[in-house]
């Protein structure tokens, strides 16, 4: 469904200051897969997720989706087959317009001309019904402004907008890291049932190493731009946290450096 063929991407090239953010990556995703993806501080995460999303181009290599080459083609022309979180709750929504816009926007991603932001009555309907499933009460504010919701709900209105249209690929980067707990827990909860609902290809890179083994059904470690560790669901079931941190010393030879990283 989503390959990465060869994919490498170096910053200042042949300079002092080069750094190496993703090298001669391959990488097969099924449709459905639910990968968690951790590193280290400047593993190459972020740049995985700008590549696969269009942010970036690639040096060398190729994305492809359903054996389509996708790594010329811009942001804007990828966002019909992919969705995408990040973390601040105030990149992917438009604050100072109000929630039934941001969603009349969301509904024309990737749509052909003719579909404008015009909230009918049929999408307002539309947007209660699809709000409703969130459970948090965004139903009953349409007209209040995104720049006025709490995090946790800006970043559930953002899950629901990045998927609204259907994507075949959902890119989560560190979409819970800025919320309290138990908001994280609610976002955790709502992109599981999304996800599986939807049966979403994702990619949701995390520091919270529990995390990263209870969700999804695959695993994968970076560091200094490689793949090290690509563990299936079977390992993954019963793998721990302190296993998992010691493969990462054995592969790599030193300790997990993450200034965020969340144990459990
Ligand atoms: N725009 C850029 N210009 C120069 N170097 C960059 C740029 N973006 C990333 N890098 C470098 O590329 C490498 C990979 O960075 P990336 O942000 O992908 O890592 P990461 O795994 O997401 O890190 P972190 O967990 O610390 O956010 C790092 O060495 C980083 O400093």
């Amino acid at each position: 469904m989503l390959d990465l063929v060869n994919v490498s991407k170096l910053f200042n090239p042949g300079t002092l200051d080069e750094k190496v953010a993703l090298m001669n990556i391959n990488m097969k995703f099924s449709p459905g897969d639910f990968v968690t993806v951790i590193g280290s501080n400047g593993a190459g995460k972020s740049t995985l997720m700008n590549v696969i999303s269009g942010v970036m181009k690639p040096d060398t290599g190729e994305v492809r989706i359903e054996g389509s080459e996708i790594q010329q083609l811009p942001e804007y022309r990828r966002s019909r087959w992919i969705g995408r979180v990040f973390q601040d709750p105030m990149a992917g929504t438009a604050p100072r317009m109000s929630i039934e816009e941001n969603l009349a926007m969301a509904y024309t991603r990737g749509k052909k001309r003719g579909f404008g932001w015009g909230v009918t009555t049929s999408k307002r309907n539309l947007f209660r019904e699809q709000l409703q499933r969130l459970g948090i009460g965004l139903e009953n504010r349409l007209s209040a402004k995104v720049g006025l919701l709490s995090g946790g709900e800006r970043q559930a209105l953002s899950l629901l907008m990045a998927t609204f249209t259907k994507p075949q690929i959902l890119l989560l980067d560190e979409h819970t890291a800025a919320l309290d707990p138990s908001r994280a827990e609610l976002i955790t909860q709502l992109t599981e049932d999304i996800v599986s609902e939807l049966r979403l290809t994702t990619l949701m890179v995390t520091h919270n190493m529990e995390q990263a083994i209870r969700l999804g059904n695959r695993l994968i470690m970076m560091n200094k731009g490689r793949i090290i560790l690509d563990i299936p669901e079977e390992r993954k079931q019963s793998l721990t946290v302190s296993q998992l941190l010691g493969e990462f010393e054995r592969i790599s030879g030193q300790q997990l450096s993450d200034d965020r990283i969340v144990l459990g």
